[in-house]
C-alpha cells in the first residue's frame, strides 16, 4: 500500500524526497478550469481533491497526494502563464505589491479524504522594466504560478514572505509529513 504523487512537477517531487523516497509519481490530467462564484480558497481545494481523487480512482489500493499552487492578487487568480507576454503582464502586476500564494494538499487512502491549505504572503519590490524582460527572457515563469519561481531567479524580487517557503514552491513538507503520519 503505497504512496503516490499525483503530480508532474519536478518540485513536488524533489520536496517530497525530505519526506520520503518510499513514493511513485503519477501525474493526473484533470479539467483546470474554475466553476462561477468559486473562491480562489475553493478552487485550489478542488483542484488538488480533483487530482488526488483521479488517481486513487485507478490505484484504489494507494495513498494518493494531489496539490495544486495559485497566485492570488486582488482576488484574482494567475495561474500558469504560458506564454512571455502573458508572463511579462503577470509580473507587471505584481511588481511592487502584496500577494496572495495557496497551496492545497489533498491525501486520498481507502475513500477516506484528507485536505489542507496552507496560505502565504508574499511582496515584491518594485521591478525595472528591465529586470521583468530578463527573467521572462529566462523561460523561468512559464510553468509557474503568477510567472515566478521563489526558489529560482525571481528570489531576487521578493521583499518579505509570510507563511511557508516551500508552499509557495508547491508543496508544505511539514504540513504533508503530518498529514502523513496521521494515516
Ligand atoms: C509561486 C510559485 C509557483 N511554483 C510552481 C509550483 C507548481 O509546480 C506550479 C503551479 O502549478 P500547479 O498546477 O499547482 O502544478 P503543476 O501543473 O506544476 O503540477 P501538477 O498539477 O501535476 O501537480 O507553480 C514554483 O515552482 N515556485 C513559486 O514560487
Amino acid at each position: 500500500m503505497g504512496l503516490i504523487l499525483a503530480s508532474q512537477s519536478p518540485r513536488r517531487q524533489e520536496l517530497l524526497k525530505k519526506i520520503t523516497d518510499d513514493f511513485i509519481v503519477v501525474p493526473a490530467d484533470i479539467d483546470e478550469s474554475s466553476l462561477p462564484h468559486e473562491t480562489p480558497e475553493e478552487y485550489v481545494l478542488r483542484m488538488a481533491r480533483q487530482k488526488a481523487l483521479t488517481v486513487a480512482k485507478q490505484h484504489p489500493q494507494a495513498q494518493v497526494l494531489g496539490c495544486d499552487t495559485i497566485v492570488v492578487d486582488n482576488q484574482i487568480i494567475l495561474g500558469k502563464p504560458y506564454t512571455s507576454e502573458k508572463a511579462y503582464e503577470m509580473l507587471k502586476q505584481l511588481s511592487g505589491h502584496t500577494h496572495q500564494v495557496y497551496t492545497a494538499v489533498c491525501l486520498v487512502m481507502n475513500e477516506k479524504i484528507t485536505e489542507k491549505l496552507v496560505p502565504s504572503q508574499v511582496t515584491f519590490f518594485e521591478l525595472t522594466e528591465k529586470e521583468i524582460t530578463d527573467y521572462v527572457a529566462t523561460k523561468e515563469p512559464l510553468d509557474k504560478a503568477g510567472a515566478y519561481g521563489i526558489q529560482g531567479n525571481a528570489a531576487l524580487f521578493i521583499k518579505e514572505i509570510k507563511g511557508d517557503y516551500y508552499s509557495i514552491m508547491g508543496l508544505p513538507i511539514a504540513s504533508v509529513y503530518r498529514m502523513l503520519n496521521q494515516n
